[in-house]
């Protein structure tokens, strides 16, 4: 198995284009092709078999699993409390006193015997082995120190500084060191306490900056304290979250679950995901065995709902992550369906967390229908890129994108500069073009997947872990792999076809410069990509990167006069303080504009008028 960039070339030629030849999407099964492994999805992969083979380590901490199907009548009292749940409680069908009253194996066919939590850092402590990093020490903390941050709402609960000033229970604490997080990131200081005192949110940041954690830490530790009244009703084979986090992409729903699985562990709560393209009949099983947390795509949630195998009757916290995608043209109907159609309690009777890096105005506008009395965080400037990221770019025709593409990718190899692990990822406008650019790599030497809707659900994953694992170090993408996806040592992102938005830009060019790490993004731009000359001209000034003299003359002649960013370059943040925009719906917040704002951190003109002194956060 090749381990480094240039093993892996010379593997890739030695197979003679084997890989472009079976264009390397690794459909899973042997050499010969002659048979298929059957389909394992991402969340059960690594789960040792329970029962009889279970390392006795772990028998001898299986608390007493009932063989007998339990009733309603069983549940342990509602509002019960997972505060103190012992932390080495083993969470399952068994109804071990770490999972608290909200155990909903007992509904469908309880009495499936005992089943151990696994460790979810398991994995992580393999990848750190594979690419020699023992500690999460990349996130660069003395950046955070002026970062603009400004929040608006009422009574806006203060930032900490710190997790211990937080309360978020002993297992929970516990996870945050298993995870290497030594103080919280901006938004984590923000949002947190926003959450954790009840509150609605509308939260922006930067890619990469831990906005999985602000969301997932308010709700395990909400949760854990249960403080909610009201039992699950008696219905057969239904599954009643009390949390729901829905994503736009698949890919992005088997992290969240895995991330909140890693907060989750030993704390007694139960994080289950569902997902389209992959065999519903698992999904079930696992949410006949109880959930608190449920994450989830919306085509997949809907299916379930239609099918009446998940009510969302309990749900007291809603999270959406890449909020303004959900809220866009094509997935607006599925979650207005699920949110306002099915049975889920209204505003103000859960928690309604949205969270991204982006996050236009009228997007906003429509999220305040799902938001009650809410407080607005922006850290940094909504939509703005990290400076982490250094941002070239390159005018390249068409036809010579390819061969610029071989360039840069030689130089890099050449170099070293991005160390042997380093990954590139190539995005490209259409699934059809991401299929020929990856056999074209792999014809020309360098070992490329892809990765897009076409593709099976199966070879969407397979590329994606042979992507993460250095094994093929270039992935070809479309826009499925733009958004939320943290993948590690992802040094180089290529824009090969800008996209027409400047906030899917943002989300693409996010994949790398994450946690406080460096990273480098390139993009090829010509005279099709006119429109996006003035908003990437404004982005890249504002986070400090060299602007070239042709696009700024590019920029002077675009007839992008208003951009979705708030039209202007330092326009965005709470849409309510913009009366244009705000009439119509003055119930949200206690009519007009008046909205309270703090900023802080703000070096100049941040909170007021986004002066052009202003610095992107994380600089
Ligand atoms: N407090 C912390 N200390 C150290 N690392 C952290 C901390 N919080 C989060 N991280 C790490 O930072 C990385 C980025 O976090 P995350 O994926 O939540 O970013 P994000 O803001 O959701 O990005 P995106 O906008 O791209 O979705 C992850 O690898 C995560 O483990």
């Amino acid at each position: 198995m090749p381990t480094s960039w240039a093993d892996s070339v010379a593997a890739d030629a030695a197979s003679v284009g084997g890989v472009g030849a079976s264009g390397n999407n690794g459909v899973v099964g042997n050499a010969s092709g002659s048979s298929r492994s059957t389909y394992v999805p991402p969340h059960l992969r690594n789960k040792t078999p329970s029962g009889p083979s279970a390392p006795a380590s772990y028998a001898s901490s299986v608390v007493a699993s009932n063989d007998r199907t339990v009733g309603p009548g069983d549940l342990p009292q509602a509002g019960g409390n997972r505060w103190n749940a012992p932390r080495n409680a083993f969470v399952g069908s068994g109804g071990g006193r770490g999972s608290g009253w909200n155990n909903r194996s007992s509904w469908g066919g309880g009495g499936r015997g005992r089943e151990r939590e696994v460790n979810p850092f398991e994995d992580d402590e393999n990848t750190e082995e594979m690419f020699g990093e023992l500690e999460n020490t990349g996130i660069n903390f003395d950046a955070y120190e002026d970062i603009p941050v400004e929040t608006s709402g009422e009574n806006v609960p203060p930032p900490v500084n710190t997790f211990a000033e937080i309360d978020l229970g002993d297992a929970l604490n516990q996870n945050i060191k298993r995870c290497k997080y030594v103080r919280p990131t901006p938004v984590q200081r923000y949002a947190i306490p926003i959450s954790l005192g009840g509150r609605d949110l509308m939260a922006c940041a930067q890619t990469g900056s831990g906005k999985t954690a602000a969301f997932c830490f308010p709700i395990i530790s909400g949760i854990m304290r249960g403080q909610y009244g009201q039992r699950p009703p008696r219905v057969p084979r239904m599954a009643f979250p009390l949390a729901l986090i829905l994503s736009p992409t698949r890919e992005l729903s088997c992290q969240i679950h895995d991330e909140a699985r890693k907060f989750a562990y030993q704390t007694g709560v139960k994080v289950v995901v569902a997902y389209g393209g992959a065999p519903i009949n698992q999904q079930l099983r696992d949410l006949e065995r109880g959930v608190d947390i449920l994450v989830a795509t919306p085509g997949r949630l809907v299916d379930l709902l239609e099918r009446a195998r998940v009510s969302l009757q309990l749900i007291r916290y809603l999270a959406l992550d890449e909020a303004d995608r959900m809220l866009d043209m094509g997935f607006e109907p599925q979650i207005r369906k699920i949110v306002q159609q099915m049975d889920m309690p209204p505003p103000g009777a859960r928690q309604t967390m949205l969270f991204s890096a982006t996050f236009p105005k009228e997007i906003q506008r429509l999220a305040s229908d799902f938001l009650s009395s809410y407080v607005f965080l922006a850290v940094g400037r909504v939509g703005s890129s990290t400076d982490l990221i250094v941002q070239r770019v390159e005018y390249v025709h068409e036809s010579d994108k390819r061969s610029h593409l071989m360039d840069l990718l030689h130089a890099q190899k050449a170099n070293g500069v991005q160390g042997k692990q380093a990954l590139t990822l190539v995005f490209v406008e259409t699934k059809k073009g991401a299929d020929s650019l990856e056999h074209w790599l792999c014809m020309n030497g360098f070992p490329a997947t892809a990765i897009h809707g076409d593709r099976t659900q199966q070879e969407r994953e397979h590329a994606l872990r042979s992507f993460k694992s250095g094994n093929t170090p270039i992935l070809v993408a479309t826009d499925v792999a733009a958004r939320g996806l943290d993948i590690p040592h992802v040094g180089h992102v290529v824009n090969f076809d800008l996209p027409n938005d400047i906030d899917d830009y943002v989300h693409r060019i996010g994949r790398t410069g994450r946690a406080g790490k460096t990273g480098l993004a390139t993009a090829f731009f010509n005279e099709n990509n006119s429109s996006l000359a003035r908003p990437l001209a404004d982005l890249m000034q504002e986070a400090n990167q060299e602007v070239p003299a042709w696009l700024s003359r590019f920029a002077m002649r675009s007839t992008y006069s208003k951009s979705r960013r708030g039209g202007g370059r330092f326009g965005g943040r709470d849409y309510r303080r913009d009366s244009s925009l705000t009439r119509g719906v003055t119930d949200y917040y206690g009519g007009g504009n008046n909205i309270a704002t703090n900023t802080y951190g703000a070096s100049g003109g941040y909170g007021g008028g986004y002066g052009p002194g202003v610095t992107s956060a994380w600089d």
